[in-house]
């Protein structure tokens, strides 16, 4: 591995995480993502983990939780660039995962999303880079693919931006890289822990489109991705995590399965307002830059610069022969597949705890 950037290559030596004295921000740390990614970095003995959110309340909640003197606290929004820069004072890495993430409350203020999706965003680069920060790894979302909704485009335009960054930075300078996955099973709002809530209710079932498929990925999956791009990242690099996908039906069979539930009502609701029939975690225009890692996709900043020929009058053959990799052409899991995925995951066993299936 050659790793030139020497504050990175002391963190990253031999593939290894070296946290014990390191400084860790995430931004956006009281979420799904920051809670584990925290108890992750904890775990590995990492000396300093800085937590950059709006939410007082949150952070007081996971004060009490986790109840560490190796975590620090800062109040402060990604849109103000003073309040990112006090957090990144000897910082050596970033997780940037604050964001706004509802596609429905981006579809309706979009600007907001602009605000901290774009913004907010390259006020956490500018201010990695200025403070010498080893390696910046920014989380993006399989919306950001040819995105239909706000929330998407947003993520789309911070991905731009981050590499609109790399592009003025050497290897040896703060190292940028991007990670996009597809839904975190279980996460906060998502349809597992609704559908489950609605099976335990004797409530119908709601589905949009039984067609419609989604990448699915448990949370530790997401957390080995940036832990991945953190040791492998050059210079703008994009990381995406292979991922299997399942129909919006055969994940609620498999609900329907574990718990027990086999009088369950289904209602067909209809395809909601910016949703797609299904994701695409990487273009072709990006698989044809891509190295194939095993379990990831590695997809090299475009380096090209505004060769007008290139646009317009030559044009890309391999690329005219590859497909996206999406969520209808990723491997497709069996119903017994995703029971034996949602099994391995924590907040699904424990619903599971002590429920003996509906009584009719
Ligand atoms: O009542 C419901 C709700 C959802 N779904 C379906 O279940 C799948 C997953 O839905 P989620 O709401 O869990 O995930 P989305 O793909 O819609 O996107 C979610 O994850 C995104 C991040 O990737 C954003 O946070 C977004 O606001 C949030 O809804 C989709 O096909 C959706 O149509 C249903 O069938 N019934």
């Amino acid at each position: 591995m050659a790793l030139k950037n020497t504050r990175r290559t002391e963190v990253a030596a031999g593939g290894e995480y070296m946290l014990t004295d390191k400084v860790v921000l995430i931004t956006g740390g009281t979420g799904s993502f920051g809670k584990t990614m925290v108890h992750h970095l904890l775990d590995k003995g990492c000396q300093e983990v800085r937590i950059l959110s709006r939410d007082e309340e949150k952070q007081d909640a996971m004060r009490t939780d986790l109840n560490s003197t190796n975590i620090k606290f800062y109040i402060g929004d990604i849109r103000d660039r003073a309040s990112v820069d006090d957090a990144m004072q000897g910082v050596d890495m970033v997780f940037h995962a604050a964001a706004l993430k509802q596609v429905p409350s981006c579809e309706f203020f979009p600007m907001q999303a602009v605000q901290t999706n774009i913004v907010g965003s390259h006020n956490v680069l500018l201010s990695a880079v200025e403070h010498k920060v080893a390696s910046v790894v920014c989380l993006s979302t399989d919306k950001a693919v040819m995105p239909v909704n706000a929330m998407g485009m947003s993520k789309a335009m911070m991905e731009k931006v981050a590499q609109s960054v790399s592009r003025n930075l050497g290897e040896t300078d703060t190292i940028v890289s991007c990670v996009r996955y597809g839904n975190v099973m279980c996460s906060r709002g998502s349809v597992i822990p609704l559908f489950i809530k609605q099976i335990k209710a004797g409530k119908p079932i709601t589905i949009t489109n039984p067609k419609m498929t989604r990448f699915l990925m448990p949370l530790r999956e997401a957390v080995n991705l940036v832990e991945f791009a953190f040791i492998n990242a050059r210079q703008g690099d994009l990381f995406v995590k292979k991922a299997p996908a399942s129909t919006v039906a055969d994940l609620a069979e498999a609900l329907i399965q574990l718990f027990n539930a086999n009088d369950q009502i289904i209602n067909i609701i209809g395809t909601r307002h910016g949703e797609k029939l299904f994701e695409t975690l990487a273009s072709t225009e990006e698989l044809v830059r891509s190295e194939d890692m095993g379990d990831y996709y590695r997809v090299s900043m475009d380096a090209r610069d505004l060769n007008y020929g290139k646009f317009f009058t030559e044009g890309d053959i391999e690329e005219s022969e590859m497909e996206d990799y999406h969520s209808h052409n990723t491997y497709r899991l069996s119903i017994d597949e995703i029971k034996e995925l949602l099994l391995s995951l924590p907040e699904v066993r424990e619903e599971l705890d002590g429920w003996v299936g509906q009584v009719s």
